[in-house]
């Protein structure tokens, strides 16, 4: 059995040896109930294509096919595609009938509408047509398997980068979790680094690190041994019971008991660290050790002071000042596994026939001064790029936030079938997964899972040149990060010569690119000596990057609020292609913010930086011609989406008109007009049903999507926009801030979050077209008591007020959300809206009622009775 656990170093060697022992053989990932999901996943939408042809050009027979495209059946596909078509016509014949028809009266009025219709139809023409192509692609793990012959030894190497910023926002046990994940993870341990970019450069988090690398020593060996999944602790052990999949039940439940106690403890340890640190700093600062210059430092444990930022902030010690730190944690592994030892009285865990080598781990912060732009996350990125360069230098790279995690252990075997794939691997710069969310409320109520974009809009980009870059759980190449052109359209070598002025000064840097290309190639452990110390500290300085193409054509985007479609997109413009890689279960796991506010200001960073995309040096337009024509297109969607939204809030403050005016029409005859816009608008929902089809999400997703839709446009969107026009004239970006995340430590309600109302201006838009339109129902209603139900006038109120309850009813949620604790009784809001509504008809009622007969007010009468008596009594 030993013979067999050396050959084969990590996680599913148990399972093999459990295979073994119980007569079952020839057992390969491939019938890892995982794998089968994937690979067996037959549907009735999803049919096999065939994808050959000029496309893949390149394609080299010889070896194995790692991924199967699937497409949408053709009894869905064709109507869904008809549909489209028909609206097409509809939204033809309803600008034709509005030209024929044009308003005598209130022609401005009548004008804008004819604008905002027309940017309508051309903004969903710019949504529509990306997505007539939807195309999933299904990673083979089994082929993988058997192209290496079962051995993992032809796998390329990876360096995985995780950013954090604030231990508090950020709490930290969410990045040890990521961490933990990371290193346990199912992956030939000597194939892969794991790198922390902490841009507070805070103490607590450099120690975190230490202890996660104490911990994983006894956390790695216990997942390998159990096949325990997902390996980030708090995940598992926070879990519901699972099957157990490994091999040896005996002893599992002594090992989980061992391990849960002593994870318990790390915990402890974790959140204790500030209030040590500060302790020990104290203990040394007042027993008159000073730091250089004679003020309180932060000291380390082994009382030399922190480089980075201290507790009390000093010179070259505080936030935005500071060295560049880079600690190589845990070194590289050695290649051969090292069997751990039997259980003992100190090591009460048997794991003598486990492999506990635990992958290299970095903790590094770059330097931060003064009068420096340092571009957020975007800067850290590419410092980390170019450190990893020289202590790993994988050519795969794995980008994650600091909390998101590995689900699945399959998550980076999946991706490297896209990227090795015959076909077109070699052209592919990135894969990108889905975001999941762990602690979204139950009802999802601010479509935090944004199931829509994740399943539909990234299904159809995959259709053409792939999906957009989403900032984490992605899988990059590492040349095309350093902004080489794709093999299809160079030369075969890459040429280096000359280079300083894109990649900077270091010789070492630029040297490390051509073996940053090559997949075959093995991480060898380094040592960090005094040489490659000062290399490594003059790529972490601010100035490294003055004058270079850092940030522009090199690494991550810089000078916008989303680094990352932007990112993407200049590969894309480069004549690289993407995959999309959605797995079950997921791949990745991370949070989001259920903060009615934090969740707004979230999109409006994300709208923002849309837009200040579409004015930059990456507008869709500017690309050139190797940017496929509807991957064009998508990307002008997605840098000018938010425009629209301008128009939406218009007609939606427009119930205005109807409380000052009795006759006020953007468009006659009403009733044509009213027709026309309920077809647009239906068709528009039943594209939306073949939408929820296909992309296989539910209609809870659908309806919370269309549902934040609206909230974003009468708030988030329209700000953006103004934002953005500010910055046309002024000259001046946006500062967005860092999503907070939310912690529930304090609070003995799971979604506390969820609850809690943080006035900012940006609710008050959405708050006033909430007002205005439960005005507009109330006029409605007491236009048709006050006139008579079968007047002309009470039927346009009427027909008018159909648009109002829809609005309402998309706003409901953020109705709820800024009720706060409130909110948690939907009931109570409807009885203020029906007394709202009630209040509203009477005033309408009691101002008019002098000019009609004396019978009305006396109906009026006894409605506003019913009315004030009616909910409250
Ligand atoms: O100065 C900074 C600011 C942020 N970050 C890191 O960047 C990541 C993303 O920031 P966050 O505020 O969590 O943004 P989200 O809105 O949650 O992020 C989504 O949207 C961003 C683009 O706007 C992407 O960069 C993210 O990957 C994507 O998850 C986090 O890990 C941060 O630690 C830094 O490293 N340095
Ligand atoms: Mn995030």
């Amino acid at each position: 059995m030993a013979a067999v656990v050396t050959r084969r170093a990590n996680a599913r060697v148990e399972a093999l040896d459990a295979d073994a022992e119980s007569g079952v053989h020839g057992r390969t990932t491939a019938d890892s109930p995982v794998a089968k999901r994937v690979i067996d996943a037959k549907d009735d939408v999803w049919v096999a294509a065939d994808e050959g042809g000029d496309m893949y050009s390149g394609t080299d027979a010889s070896r194995p096919i790692l991924f199967r495209t699937m497409k949408v059946k053709g009894s869905i596909l064709h109507p869904y595609r008809f549909f489209i078509l028909v609206r097409l016509v509809a939204i033809v014949a309803f600008f034709a009938w509005r030209i024929e028809h044009r308003n005598r009266d209130g022609v401005w009025l009548w004008a804008t509408s004819m604008v905002a219709d027309v940017w309508f139809g051309f903004s969903w023409l710019l949504n529509q047509l990306p997505k007539l192509n939807p195309v999933k692609r299904v990673p083979d793990l089994a082929a993988l398997a058997d192209s290496s012959s079962g051995s993992d030894d032809n796998l390329p190497g990876i360096d995985i980068f995780v950013t954090t910023v604030d231990p508090v926002d950020e709490p930290i046990l969410y990045t040890v979790n990521t961490i933990l994940s990371i290193l346990a993870t199912d992956y030939p341990v000597d194939k892969y680094a794991c790198y922390l970019s902490d841009d507070g450069a805070t103490l607590v988090h450099y120690e975190a690190m230490l202890e996660v690398a104490n911990f994983a020593v006894l956390w790695v060996p216990f997942c390998r041994k159990h096949c325990v999944e997902p390996r980030a602790p708090e995940s598992y052990f926070g879990m519901k019971t699972q099957p157990y999949i490994g091999g040896m039940a005996g002893e599992f439940m002594k090992d989980h008991r061992r391990v849960r106690r002593e994870y318990d403890e790390f915990k402890v340890r974790i959140d204790s660290l500030s209030s040590t640190i500060r302790q020990r700093s104290d203990a040394y600062n007042n027993s008159g050790n000073k730091g250089p210059g004679l003020v309180r430092a932060t000291w380390m444990a082994d009382g030399t002071p922190w480089p980075g930022t201290w507790i009390e902030q000093a010179e070259n010690h505080r936030k935005g000042q500071h060295a560049g730190i880079v600690q190589v944690i845990l070194n590289h592994p050695s290649r051969k596994p090292q069997l751990g030892s039997p259980a003992s009285k100190d090591s009460p865990i048997d794991f003598s026939n486990v492999d506990t080598r635990i992958p290299m781990l970095v903790y590094m912060s770059r330097e931060k001064r003064p009068g420096y732009n340092h571009q957020k996350k975007a800067g850290a990125m590419n410092v980390m790029l170019r450190v990893s360069a020289l202590l790993s230098n994988a050519p795969f790279v794995v980008n994650f936030d600091c909390d998101h995690y590995i689900n699945n252990n399959q998550a980076l075997r999946a991706p490297m079938c896209f990227m090795l794939d015959p076909r077109d691997g070699q052209n592919t710069a990135f894969v990108q997964f889905p975001q999941r969310f762990d602690d979204v409320d139950p009802t999802d109520r601010y479509a935090n899972h944004n199931r829509v974009f994740f399943d539909g809009t990234m299904l159809s980009l995959n259709g053409l040149q792939g999906p957009s870059y989403l900032g984490t759980g992605t899988m990059f190449r590492r040349v095309a990060l350093y902004g080489m052109e794709p093999p299809r359209w160079r030369a075969d070598s890459i040429k280096l010569a000359g280079k300083s002025h894109d990649f900077g000064t270091s010789t070492s840097l630029i040297n490390s690119m051509p073996d940053g290309a090559i997949q075959e190639r093995s991480i060898t452990p380094v040592v960090v000596d005094e040489p490659l110390a000062n290399e490594l500290a003059v790529l972490m300085t601010c100035a490294y990057e003055d004058g270079t193409s850092w940030g522009r054509d090199v690494g991550w985007v810089y000078n916008i609020a989303t680094e990352d479609v932007v990112t993407g997109f200049r590969m894309h413009r480069q004549g690289w292609r993407s995959m999309y890689c959605s797995m079950e279960p997921a791949a990745f796991r991370g949070t989001a913010p259920i903060n009615l506010t934090e969740r707004l200001l979230q999109v409006l960073r994300w709208s923002g930086g849309s837009l200040e995309m579409f004015f930059s040096h990456s507008n869709a337009l500017l690309a050139g011609r190797r940017l496929h024509p509807l991957q064009r297109v998508a990307y002008l969607n997605m840098s000018t989406y938010p425009i629209v939204t301008v128009f939406i809030f218009a007609y939606n403050l427009f119930p205005v008109m109807w409380l000052v005016s009795e006759q006020f029409y953007i468009q006659r005859p009403f009733g044509t007009y009213i027709v026309y816009l309920a077809a647009v608008i239906s068709i528009i929902h039943v594209i939306g049903m073949f939408e929820v089809k296909w992309a296989g999400i539910t209609l809870l997703d659908w309806c919370r999507n269309e549902q934040f839709y609206m909230i974003g446009a009468t708030g988030v969107y329209p700000t953006a926009v103004l934002y953005m026009a500010m910055k046309l004239v002024t000259g001046k970006g946006i500062y967005f801030r860092l999503t907070s995340k939310q912690s529930d430590a304090c609070s003995d309600d799971k979604f506390a979050d969820l609850y809690t109302v943080r006035w900012v201006p940006l609710l008050i838009p959405t708050i006033v077209v909430l007002v205005v339109n439960v005005a507009a129902v109330g006029t409605a209603v007491g236009k048709a008591v006050a006139w008579g139900v079968f007047t002309d006038q009470a039927q346009h109120a009427m027909l008018g007020m159909v648009f109002n309850v829809w609005i309402l009813v998309l706003l409901y949620p953020f109705a709820l959300g800024i009720m706060g604790r409130w909110g948690k009784r939907p009931a109570l809001l409807f009885v203020m809206l029906v007394m709202a509504i009630g209040a509203v008809a009477l005033l309408y009622i009691m101002l008019h009622g002098a000019r009609y007969p004396s019978e009305l007010s006396e109906v009026a009468a006894s409605l506003g009775k019913a009315s004030l008596t009616g909910p409250s009594g």
